[in-house]
């Protein structure tokens, strides 16, 4: 009853769902690593694969062997070379289950969920301020909000600030002249916690080719942490953020500040 004939061959339900679930998740891979360094050794391991299923089939039993072999210290190898992107996959995974932050099920039983939000505001009310000043003054700038995870940086070339988020310490932050204006400086809850910081740059190579280093930085430290970069671009006075590893450019204020209360308030 559960066999399938088809041309000959027979199949269980079973061994199509096994099936529709592996195209599934190769379908996610392909997604997910697209546009970076690592969807070209993905695709070296598919020959791989492919190769060892066409020795096999054609009964080569030394060529079977040695790709056997090498497909099962392969998948050590693929941990430690695809960390940033099992990482990136199990948050995306994380955030989706019923007991995520953002779930309909924790936003109805958590206890706080009628606080009210005045102290986010403040903080947005502050950044959107610096950005908009900036921004008309066309003074680069580069900040960082981290969210549910602590920001990995270099500790080592940055300086430490831990100082309550405001639009004035923003701006002499960035001030073109002032000493700690390069690199990014990074905000984790209400605190500004460090200026000068040097972020890691993205590798992706579907960027836009007339994007800088602050840009691409923006990128970099979006693409394997939930993090939200906001650009100040000094050449043009545009601002733009990035995301989960994707920039978007030349925003408005208002739409900055929906950002932020996706982020900040809707996030919570
Ligand atoms: N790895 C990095 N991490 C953080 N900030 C960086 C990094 N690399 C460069 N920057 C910042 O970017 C500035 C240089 O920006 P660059 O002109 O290359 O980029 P851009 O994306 O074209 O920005 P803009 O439009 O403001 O010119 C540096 O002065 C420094 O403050």
């Amino acid at each position: 009853m559960d066999v399938i004939n088809f041309y000959g061959y027979n199949f269980r339900w079973l061994n199509l769902l096994d099936l529709a679930i592996v195209i599934f998740l190769i379908i996610q891979l392909y997604r997910l690593l697209k546009g970076s360094l690592a969807f070209n050794i993905f695709l070296g391991l598919l020959c791989i694969y492919a190769a060892y299923f066409l020795v096999r089939a054609l009964k080569m039993p030394i060529l079977t062997n040695v790709l056997q072999n090498f497909i099962n210290v392969g998948l050590i190898a693929i941990i430690i070379i695809f960390q940033p992107e099992i990482r990136k996959f199990l948050l995306v995974l994380g955030k989706k289950t019923p007991l995520s932050k953002d779930s309909f099920l924790t936003k109805l039983f958590l206890p706080d969920r009628f606080k009210s939000y005045k102290e986010e505001e403040h903080i947005i009310n502050e950044i959107i301020t610096a950005i908009g000043h900036m921004a008309a003054s066309q003074t680069g700038a580069l900040i960082v909000l981290a969210t549910t995870y602590r920001v990995k940086f270099d500790t080592a070339s940055s300086i430490p600030i831990d100082g309550n988020v405001s639009a004035k310490l923003i701006e002499s932050i960035f001030e073109k002249n002032a000493p700690l204006h390069d690199g990014a400086l990074i905000i984790v809850g209400n605190k500004i916690l460090a200026a000068k910081v040097i972020l890691p740059l993205s590798e992706n190579p579907n960027l836009p080719t007339r994007i800088g280093m602050r840009h691409r930085s923006a990128v970099g430290i979006t693409e394997h942490s939930d993090n939200l970069a906001i650009c100040v671009s000094e050449e043009r006075g545009t601002i733009s953020y990035a995301e989960d590893g994707i920039l978007t450019q030349d925003v408005s204020l208002e739409e900055l500040k929906v950002k932020l209360y996706e982020t900040l308030v809707e996030g919570l």
